[in-house]
């Protein structure tokens, strides 16, 4: 921002609550939800979902779970109200889902409103009016605190008087201060208790006061005081849902909604991954998967983000941020080595530890939640760049292409491919890793290639092994024994004079993931002037060979 400019802004009031006890509230458990993709959502999109699009949305909301769904502002336009006509006639909303429409507190408005939710099972009928200093001031022209709460007076017995006209309609009221976040308290619960006395709510039969952060002026700790502030004054307060509705003016929609939730509310408005005016509305994937990451259940079925995604992103034409909590698309990727080894770590441990226990507390470093749970896949937890770290490495060769490298391996094999990609400057991903390994370590053949070899039992312990090589370019016999094929081997390069090293290490398994016939082995050799430490590797379907090509490998690397 111009530093010239600073002294145009104010500092935002804090609200008198000296004796708040929201801080010391955790909580427990779910709100209700209401989504208003198809409201507030569609109301902040370049190009608005069609009729068409609205329906499939709909059905999304309702397969995850939501009971509550703001369909729109049916009186608005006839693509709104047609919308609200063909969830009715067309018997497309579940039993146990109520719409609800939002309407502003103006006669022709409500009137038009009522027109649509003919019919319907249930509706909740949602009414606002501004009622800020600074609307009141600036939207409503001067407007005096009288008039503004006249406007809700007049709106709240318009749909009393109204209510009737739908007998076969079971309609729950909601009437929202809109700006609420910048209304001075004293007024918006002026407001609030006007169209509560006028509805008379009972335990039995609730309303809904909608305490919306229409735009984000303050810290969140200020809207939990303003939210805890109107529970302790508001009327029948048992018999009311207290909803929040957050903006994202300052990106802190989900830190408002949990503390909101922590002062007292009942209820929670947002939409899927925060579309919505400006910087967007609350995002409920956020707040809920927080709560499930705190093992609190939600009623919403989050298990299949991906296709949740897909669907909002074709039928809004926004998409969702990299960086997105939870959806993005980076979110339980990890490119540095810290991060790669410590969660290959983990993932390793809660593998041993789960058998037995299946609520084993989750505890993964750096991932507060199980990727699985909300349909990702462990593949896509570690991609490599330069940047990368050998346990990352490794975690890529063994979960997704089955090879489980000795401890001492990592890092001659880290080092290899994570300079590869510093390099060739970009990530490399799970295929170019495997090739990588292999054109690296696995089965090399130059100065020293094995071409075949067979072996001779003589006693128990000893045997002969025969083998047709390659060195430096000319082919030969070779002969040699020992107490099993990689010694004979050995001893038989020792004969040729060709040995210049000691085994020192040697491991071998067959591979899990892909060309399940095949072995793996793991031989590290080092140079007889100690100069040098090197591991190879050898793939072959039998798993002698594939030691002997690990010697091999592990050989020519030493002489390079
Ligand atoms: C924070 C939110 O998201 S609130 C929801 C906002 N969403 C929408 O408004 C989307 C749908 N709305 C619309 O399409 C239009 O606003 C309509 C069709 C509903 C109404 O259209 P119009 O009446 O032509 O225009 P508009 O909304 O600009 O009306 C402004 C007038 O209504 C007045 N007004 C606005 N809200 C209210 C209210 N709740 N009660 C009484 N008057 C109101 C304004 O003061 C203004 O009055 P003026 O003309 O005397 O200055
Ligand atoms: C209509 C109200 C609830 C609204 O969307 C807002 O204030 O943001
Ligand atoms: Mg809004």
């Amino acid at each position: 921002m111009k530093p010239d400019n600073i002294s145009k802004y104010r500092p935002f009031p804090p609200v008198q609550l000296t004796d708040r006890t929201w801080p010391d509230q955790q909580i427990t458990s779910a709100p209700i939800w209401c989504s208003v993709d198809l409201r507030d959502g569609n109301q902040a999109l370049p190009q608005p979902m069609t009729v068409e699009e609205k329906l499939e949305f709909f059905d999304l909301l309702c397969r995850i779970g939501f009971k509550q769904i703001e369909i729109g502002f049916p009186s608005a336009a006839d693509t709104e109200f047609n919308f609200c006509r063909r969830l009715i006639e067309e018997n497309r909303i579940p039993e146990d889902v109520t719409i609800q429409i939002l309407v502003q507190t103006r006669e022709h408005l409500i009137r038009r409103s009522f027109e649509a939710i003919k019919g319907a099972k249930r509706a909740i009928v949602h009414i606002y009016n501004s009622t800020s200093p600074l609307q009141r001031r600036i939207t409503f022209n001067d407007a005096s605190r009288e008039q503004i709460r006249d406007i809700a007076v007049a709106g709240a017995e318009l749909v009393k008087e109204l209510t009737p006209t739908v007998p076969e309609t079971e309609i729950v009221l909601q009437y929202s201060p809109e700006s609420f976040s910048d209304t001075e308290l004293d007024f918006s619960v002026e407001c609030c208790n006007a169209v509560i006395d006028i509805w008379q709510p009972t335990p039995d039969k609730k309303m809904i006061i909608n305490l919306p952060d229409t735009v984000q002026w303050a810290t969140p700790n200020i809207h939990a005081d303003q939210i805890e502030w109107m529970c302790r004054h508001l009327h029948r307060r048992d018999s009311l849902d207290v909803s929040l509705h957050t903006h994202n003016d300052r990106g802190t929609g989900t830190a408002a909604t949990e503390l909101g939730l922590m002062a007292g509310a009942d209820r929670v408005e947002g939409t899927l991954f925060g579309n919505g005016e400006r910087t967007g509305n609350l995002d409920i994937v956020n707040v809920a998967l927080n709560m499930n990451s705190h093992g609190i259940p939600t009623g919403l079925d989050f298990s299949n983000l991906a296709d949740i995604r897909a669907v909002y992103e074709r039928v809004t034409r926004m998409s969702v941020s990299e960086r997105a909590p939870y959806a993005g698309e980076l979110v339980f990727t990890a490119f540095s080595g810290s991060h790669q080894d410590a969660i290959k770590k983990g993932l390793d441990r809660r593998e041993k530890e789960i058998s037995g226990t299946p609520d084993l507390a989750w505890g993964v470093p750096y991932l507060t939640i199980d990727p699985e749970d909300i349909g990702r896949s462990y593949e896509a937890i570690i991609r490599i760049n330069s940047q990368s770290g050998k346990g990352g490495v490794a975690y890529i060769l063994d979960r997704e292409h089955g090879f489980d490298l000795p401890k001492t391996m990592h890092p001659q094999v880290g080092k290899t491919i994570y300079d590869l990609a510093d390099s060739q400057a970009k990530e490399l991903d799970s295929h170019e890793i495997r090739d990588a390994f292999f054109h690296h370590f696995v089965n090399l053949c130059s100065p020293l290639q094995l071409i075949e070899y067979e072996l001779d039992h003589l006693n128990v312990g000893e045997v002969k092994c025969h083998a047709t090589i390659i060195y430096n370019g000319e082919e030969k016999r070779i002969e040699g024994t020992g107490n099993g094929p990689i010694n004979s081997f050995v001893h038989a390069l020792e004969v040729e004079g060709i040995k210049n090293f000691t085994l020192t290490d040697y491991r071998s398994h067959a591979i899990r993931v892909g060309s399940d016939s095949d072995s793996a082995a793991y031989i590290q050799l080092r140079l007889d002037d100690g100069s040098k430490t090197l591991w190879g590797c050898g793939v072959e379907p039998s798993i002698e060979m594939a030691g002997l090509k690990a010697l091999v490998s592990a050989f020519n690397l030493l002489q390079e």
